[in-house]
């Protein structure tokens, strides 16, 4: 699992390092590090020798870093200029570029323009503007110089520790931001790097370990990411004596005459990520459709009989489907079901939900959720605002329904009402696309059917993430929200990158699970 951390826990782990006298040591490493990302990344398109780099300069560490590795790759050969964006910038660092034979400029009131144009030229530039210590976001000269540099689209940008403008904490970004093709970070990964819209400004994103790790708050991270080896510990499989109803049935209410749609990829899809059975409930026109895509599904006009979790939503419209969506909500309730509650049925929430019911909204949706919440206050909460600080909102929701709540997104994010996150982001852009949330509410719905009746107990995978029994419905949407974008990217791939249907990310669920599982029994003892 990936742990990442607020600038104040990172600075936190680095202050007994400082007080001890080690803070030049910490920004040579990190310098080191950030200069030999810039090579990786420049030996991937031309040769280093005479290659060009500027690195724009702050006035705090994150300058001084920036200042001390571009001296470092003008030593290796480079023709390395710093523009520097305040009066005074970190002494050391600047003397050394200097004695390197770099090239100094000073931004003023009136070169921000001239300046962007000669970045824009260079084969690399670091944006060493800001850190883990900016209060709010690039203001005057740095501010247009960056604007007018992001509008001229320069070739090579490597942001040091975040993209200045971004908040390490949040993920909310202070515009103007530089978009990095590559983020290198320094002590453990930020928060901010690993959520929406951060993490899209931060492009890849590397860590360089300087020495302050052992002192992070490791059980006690600002996000979680789950890894490919922990999917494979998690993701359940059958056993020999495993039969249909053991492997969890999964009830599903969606889908209606006018989105029947909802209810066959759905259902497909459940069937698909491995549950035992997959029982429809919805009206005949539907469920026609559902059980010609799906002939392993089962069709309840009336009683659905027992199951061990549901979906209900995808698709939901008119008033007799739903009808039947309020009526499963109702026996979830009365039965302690685990839930996934999905756009249509969102309306039907109780005043406080359990900790396995979990809502899948989009930005919209939970604006809307929220809105209708009477704890959340007078002001109306926007989509944009949602866009805006998904990390707030979300867990804000967890917070005040009691639920687990997936904020669907180029990252998706899953808060756990005890205020734990976990963000996942292996999807393609291609996946924004009519029907994918219906299959992301299958899979999960599959997944959660299966995990129900042990989950809660000392199951060794969720209890080796250090989970408690509340907050493994996080991890288990994080799971499905992981296993379907990584389905997206691999169905995208399948045709060099290109568009792809709801329907082909569903077909390619088998596959990633499978592999993720295969690798996984091969790297364990
Ligand atoms: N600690 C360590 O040993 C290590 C730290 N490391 C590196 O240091 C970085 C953190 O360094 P940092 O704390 O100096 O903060 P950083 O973001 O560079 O400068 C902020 C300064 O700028 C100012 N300022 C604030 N907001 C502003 C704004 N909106 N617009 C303009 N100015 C603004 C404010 O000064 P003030 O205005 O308050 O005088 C503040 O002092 C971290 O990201 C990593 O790269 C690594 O080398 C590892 C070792
Ligand atoms: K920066």
């Amino acid at each position: 699992m990936i742990s990442a951390f607020t600038g104040q826990q990172i600075r936190d782990a680095e202050q007994p390092l400082l007080d001890s006298g080690e803070g030049a040591v910490l920004m040579q490493r990190a310098a080191y590090g950030l200069a030999q990302a810039v090579i990786r990344e420049l030996k991937k398109k031309r040769r280093l020798a005479g290659a060009s780099v500027t690195v724009l300069a702050g006035k705090g560490n994150n300058g001084g870093d920036g200042l001390y590795a571009a001296a470092y790759l003008a030593r290796r050969g480079m023709r390395s200029t710093a523009v520097l964006a305040a009066d005074s910038v970190h002494a050391e660092a600047l003397a050394a570029f200097r004695a390197a034979g770099g090239r100094v400029l000073q931004l003023g009131t009136s070169n921000a323009e001239e300046l962007a144009v000669l970045c824009a030229g260079e084969d690399v530039i670091i944006d060493a503007l800001l850190g883990t210590g900016a209060r709010g976001g690039l203001r005057d000269a740095p501010a247009e110089l960056i604007a007018a540099l992001q509008e001229l689209g320069p070739r090579l940008v490597v942001a040091c520790d975040v993209p200045s403008g971004l908040d390490a904490g949040t993920g909310e970004v202070h515009w103007p931001v530089l978009d990095a093709d590559v983020t290198v970070t320094f002590g453990g990964f930020k928060a901010g790097l690993l959520t929406d819209p951060g993490e899209g400004c931060a492009g890849r994103v590397e860590l360089v370990r300087i020495g302050i790790e052992s002192a992070l708050p490791e059980q006690a991270p600002e996000l979680r990411r789950l890894t490919g080896r922990d999917l494979g510990a998690l993701l359940p499989r059958p056993g020999r004596r495993s039969h249909k109803y053991s492997r969890g049935v999964l009830g599903v209410v969606a889908g209606s005459s006018r989105f029947s749609g909802a209810a066959v990829l759905g259902v497909h899809a459940a069937a698909l990520a491995g549950v035992g059975m997959v029982r429809y409930i919805g009206p005949e026109p539907a469920a026609r459709m559902v059980l010609s895509r799906t002939p392993e599904a089962l069709w309840e006009s009336g009683d659905p009989g027992r199951v061990q979790a549901w979906v209900v939503g995808p698709g939901v419209d008119g008033e007799e489907q739903l009808g039947r969506a309020g009526a499963a909500v109702e026996v979830a309730l009365g039965n302690d079901l685990p839930v996934v509650v999905d756009a249509g049925a969102l309306s039907l929430l109780p005043e406080r939900c359990p900790p396995h019911w979990i809502l899948t909204p989009h930005a919209g949706e939970l604006a809307s959720l929220l809105d209708s919440l009477p704890s959340t206050g007078e002001v109306a909460v926007t989509r944009a605002d949602v866009e805006s600080r998904p990390l707030h909102f979300v867990r804000q929701a967890a917070q005040q329904t009691g639920a687990t709540v997936l904020l669907k997104g180029a990252t998706t994010l899953v808060a756990s009402p005890s205020g734990i996150v976990f963000s996942q982001s292996e999807g393609t852009p291609w996946m924004a696309t009519a029907g994918s949330g219906d299959v992301l509410a299958g899979v999960l719905g599959a997944l959660v059917a299966q995990a129900a009746d042990g989950i809660a107990d000392d199951d060794a995978a969720y209890a080796g993430l250090g989970l408690d029994p509340a907050d493994r419905w996080a991890a288990v949407a994080a799971v499905a929200a992981s296993v379907h974008g990584r389905a997206g990217t691999v169905a995208s791939a399948a045709c060099d990158g290109g568009p792809l249907t709801a329907s082909a990310i569903a077909a390619a669920v088998p596959g990633v699970i499978g592999s993720l599982s295969a690798e996984y029994d091969r790297t364990i003892p």
